[in-house]
C-alpha cells in the first residue's frame, strides 16, 4: 500500500494504473476505522481494480463547539487495518495541501442540505460536500462508496455529483451495526458503557417506527412513540423524521421513503435511518 501526502506523488499513482486501464474506486473517510468502513473498502474492491482510501479530519464541516480536535485520530492501527484489506493506496492530505493560503471556495448543495443535518449542523454539508469535491478532483476516482449510515450526506453528495456532472459512479453501502443494533460510528467510543447500553434505544426506536408506518399506523403516532421512547432512554433528540429518501423533503405516498434520527446521549450526537417498507401499498 501507498501511503501518500503530496498532490503530484497521487496524481502520478492515479496516472499509472490508468495507464493500465485500471478502474479506481474511492472510500473516503475521517479515519478512526472500525468494520463499517471495512465494508466500504470490500464492496470497493469488489468494484474497481483499484482502492484508493482518504483519511482527512475536515475542519470545514465541524462547528465551532463541535468535536473537531477530540475527533479520534488512529493514523497507525488505520494504516495496519487498511494494509491488510488489500488497499492500494493511502492519501492522506495534510491540511495546508487541502486548505492552502488564500483557498476561498466554497460547494452548497441547497434543498437536500437545508433541514435535518443540515439545520443542526449550520455549514456542515458546505464543508462535506466542498472536500469531497476537492478529493473526487484530487484522486480522479471511476466509483465512490459511502455509507448509508450517514443517509443525507449521501444524497448531498449524489445532488452534487449529477448537478456538477462529475461522472463518478456513487455506491451507498448498507449500515453495519453491533449485535444490539447499534450503527457502529467512530463517535461511539464517546460513549461510557452505561451510555452505551442505553443506546440500543435509536435503532429499536426506528425499527418499530418502521413496523407501525409499514402496518399501516398513523407516521406521526408512530413517530411519537419513537420520541418519547427515545426520551426516556436518556436521548436529547435533534430529529426524528420520515422524509423522502432521495430529497429528504416532505415524504410524498408513491416515492421511496426513510426515517431519520439524530439525538444526543450526554456528550455524544448519534445518527441512524432505516428505509420504510413499501409493502401496504
Ligand atoms: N456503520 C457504518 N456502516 C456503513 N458505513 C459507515 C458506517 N459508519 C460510517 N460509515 C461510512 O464511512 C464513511 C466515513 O465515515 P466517517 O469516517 O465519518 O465515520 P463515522 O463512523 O461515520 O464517524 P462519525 O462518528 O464521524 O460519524 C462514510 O461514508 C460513512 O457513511
Ligand atoms: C465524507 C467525509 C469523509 C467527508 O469529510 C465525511 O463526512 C465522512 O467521513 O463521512
Ligand atoms: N460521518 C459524517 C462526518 C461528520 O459527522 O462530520
Amino acid at each position: 500500500m501507498q501511503t501518500l501526502r503530496d498532490l503530484d506523488a497521487l496524481r502520478e499513482a492515479v496516472s499509472a494504473y490508468r495507464a493500465g486501464g485500471e478502474r479506481v474506486a474511492l472510500v473516503p473517510t475521517m479515519g478512526a476505522l472500525h468494520a463499517g468502513h471495512m465494508a466500504l473498502v470490500e464492496a470497493a474492491r469488489r468494484a474497481a481494480d483499484r482502492v484508493a482510501v482518504s483519511i482527512f479530519v475536515n475542519p470545514r464541516q465541524f462547528g465551532p463547539n463541535e468535536d473537531f480536535a477530540r475527533y479520534p485520530r488512529k493514523e497507525q492501527t488505520d494504516s495496519a487495518m487498511l494494509k491488510r484489506a488489500g488497499v492500494d493506496l493511502l492519501w492522506m492530505p495534510p491540511v495546508e495541501v487541502m486548505y492552502p493560503e488564500g483557498y476561498a471556495t466554497n460547494i452548497s448543495v441547497s434543498g437536500v442540505s437545508d433541514r435535518w443535518d443540515g439545520a443542526a449542523r449550520p455549514g456542515h454539508f458546505d464543508g462535506v460536500a466542498t472536500v469531497v469535491a476537492k478529493l473526487f478532483n484530487q484522486v480522479r476516482p471511476d466509483i465512490a462508496l459511502f455509507g448509508e449510515k450517514d443517509w443525507q450526506q449521501l444524497q448531498v453528495i449524489r445532488r452534487m455529483v449529477t448537478d456538477l456532472n462529475l461522472g463518478i459512479d456513487i455506491q451507498g453501502v448498507l449500515t453495519q451495526r453491533e449485535d444490539d443494533g447499534l450503527a457502529l460510528s467512530s463517535r461511539n467510543v464517546y460513549l461510557s458503557p452505561e451510555e452505551r447500553t442505553r443506546a440500543v434505544a435509536l435503532p429499536r426506536a426506528l425499527g418499530a417506527a418502521e413496523r407501525a408506518i409499514a402496518d399501516g399506523a398513523d407516521p406521526e403516532a408512530a413517530l411519537a412513540q419513537a420520541r418519547e421512547t427515545l426520551t426516556a432512554a436518556g436521548f436529547e433528540i435533534d430529529y426524528v423524521a420520515l422524509v423522502d429518501a432521495a430529497t429528504l423533503g416532505d415524504p410524498a405516498e408513491d416515492r421511496p421513503r426513510r426515517l431519520i434520527a439524530a439525538a444526543r446521549m450526554g456528550a455524544t450526537r448519534l445518527i441512524d435511518n432505516i428505509p420504510v417498507d413499501e409493502r401496504i401499498r
